[in-house]
């Protein structure tokens, strides 16, 4: 139940237990949905503006007049949103636009006139990205236009000398099998696993579309205080002794985090440990920095032409295990609607069933995150397990550093201390968690949410 109220929005903190709203002034939402989002779309519309002659001259004569038709569109969005007007639905009758509808009818439901300032977070924030994707794909000349792109290849480029290091450090973990041993196993999964979780620092969203230096860090244990949950030994354990030839990876943003997750899922194949590793992407460009099939591929091409040889043999070898199949990269539109998680099994049942033949399913990210916990404020004692209110369609796992002001599983005492420190401590991605869940076999009788 949605807890906003059309009419009133309180200069509060989101109160426990209720969804996530820029209807409290004192949340991240609130802070987003009214300094973020329009400075994220005044940068779109800038960029968009910068390149109209290479716009126009690449993609073809009627390129000109459907990008001024665009920049209206997105114009007309930020007005939207800074004047907090209800959520015009999505033209359509596709799977997509009527999860959306469903999900703006819902929340009239649960809290009258759904505006971007009353209704939960998530769709607000899901709708614009949705709204921004409508713009272009509705114009002819740009339905396969990725407007993200030119962000996604500087943060690419940037971070080359981390992708250097880890490429060496990532060479020595798989340059002999025969001297390994469970503890050495364990020792060295953990170590990628906290430099794939500090990974996720390097998100556009958060610097509103911004490349910024790379403040991902190779040496981690500068970060080991900040881990608030480890849960690295379990998830160890299922990768290392259950059955089950495939463990699935729910991608978050390309760039430097999408290479620290291709490393996890390499050193998994060089090691035996599994068979087959599927990449979860969005289907369109999302949030800024999330991976499309299109980044995927161009990464592995990208490292294939590089002029360090470490890199493109890497990108090579990482070639191979695409055309063996040994690596599988999964598009879903489900990734890209603005339900929570725990909706997915009767919303997408054959992507629930796809994840629920995994040996572990590994979600990366904020945005993830925020879907697994039903963009619920919970008491920040609240179980992990408990937050995810049902939806457990395999043994998973999340690695997030915490940009939003949700989260479940601490020790009692810990979120208090934090706050003392900064009260925006949730906000700044300075903190990380990895949190595991068993698949819990439901009672015959139980019901399901
Ligand atoms: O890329 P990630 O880790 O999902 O983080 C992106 C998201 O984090 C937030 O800043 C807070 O959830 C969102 O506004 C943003 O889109």
């Amino acid at each position: 139940m949605c807890d906003c109220d059309y009419n009133r929005s309180l200069d509060i903190a989101t109160p426990r237990n209720v969804y996530l709203s820029g209807y409290y002034k004192r949340s991240f939402g609130y802070y987003s949905i009214k300094h973020r989002e329009p400075v994220i779309l005044t940068h779109l519309i800038d960029n968009l503006v910068r390149s109209k002659e290479e716009i126009a001259n690449k993609l073809g004569p009627n390129a000109a007049e459907e990008l001024k038709e665009i920049i209206g569109d997105i114009s007309k969005l930020k007005y939207e949103i800074q004047t907090n007007k209800p959520l015009e639905k999505i033209p359509g009758t596709d799977l997509e636009a009527m999860a959306y509808n469903q999900c703006i009818d819902k929340c009239a439901v649960d809290c009258g006139n759904v505006t971007h300032f009353s209704c939960i977070w998530l769709l607000a924030e899901c709708y614009m990205y949705k709204r921004i994707k409508e713009a272009f794909i509705t114009r002819p000349s740009f339905k396969d236009y990725d407007y993200f792109l030119s962000q996604k290849k500087e943060g690419f480029d940037m971070c080359k000398p981390l992708r250097i290091q880890l490429t060496k450090h990532l060479n020595a973990l798989t340059g002999d099998n025969d001297s390994d041993t469970k503890g050495s196993l364990l020792r060295d999964f953990t170590n990628l696993l906290k430099i794939n979780l500090w990974g996720n620092k390097c998100d556009l969203s958060l610097s509103l579309g911004v490349v910024e230096s790379q403040q991902a860090e190779l040496d981690i244990s500068i970060f080991e205080d900040n881990i608030l949950a480890d849960d690295c030994e379990k998830i160890f354990d299922v990768v290392y002794t259950e059955t089950g030839t495939q463990i699935d990876i729910v991608l978050d943003n390309a760039g430097y985090e999408l290479f620290t997750d291709l490393c996890v899922a390499d050193y998994l194949i060089s090691k035996k440990l599994i068979d087959i590793v599927k990449f979860h992407v969005k289907s369109y460009p999302w949030f800024i920095s999330d991976v499309t099939k299109k980044d995927f591929d161009w990464m592995i091409k990208e490292l294939m032409s590089s002029s360090d040889n470490l890199l493109k043999d890497l990108g090579n070898k990482w070639l191979v295990y695409k055309h063996k199949q040994v690596w599988k990269v999964e598009e879903h539109d489900f990734w890209t609607y603005p339900q929570e998680f725990v909706h997915m099994k009767t919303m997408a049942p054959d992507l629930y069933q796809m994840l629920s033949e995994s040996r572990l399913v590994i979600f990366k990210g904020d945005l993830n995150y925020r879907k697994l916990m039903g963009e619920k404020n919970w008491d920040p004692v609240t179980p992990f397990e408990e937050a995810l209110q049902g939806f457990n369609p395999a043994k998973l796992c999340a690695l997030r550093t915490v940009k939003a002001d949700l989260i479940s599983g601490l020790k009692e005492g810990v979120a208090e201390q934090l706050a003392e420190k900064d009260s925006k401590w949730m906000e700044t991605g300075n903190y990380g968690l990895i949190q595991f869940s068993e698949k819990i076999v439901p009672l015959e009788n139980e019901t399901k949410v």
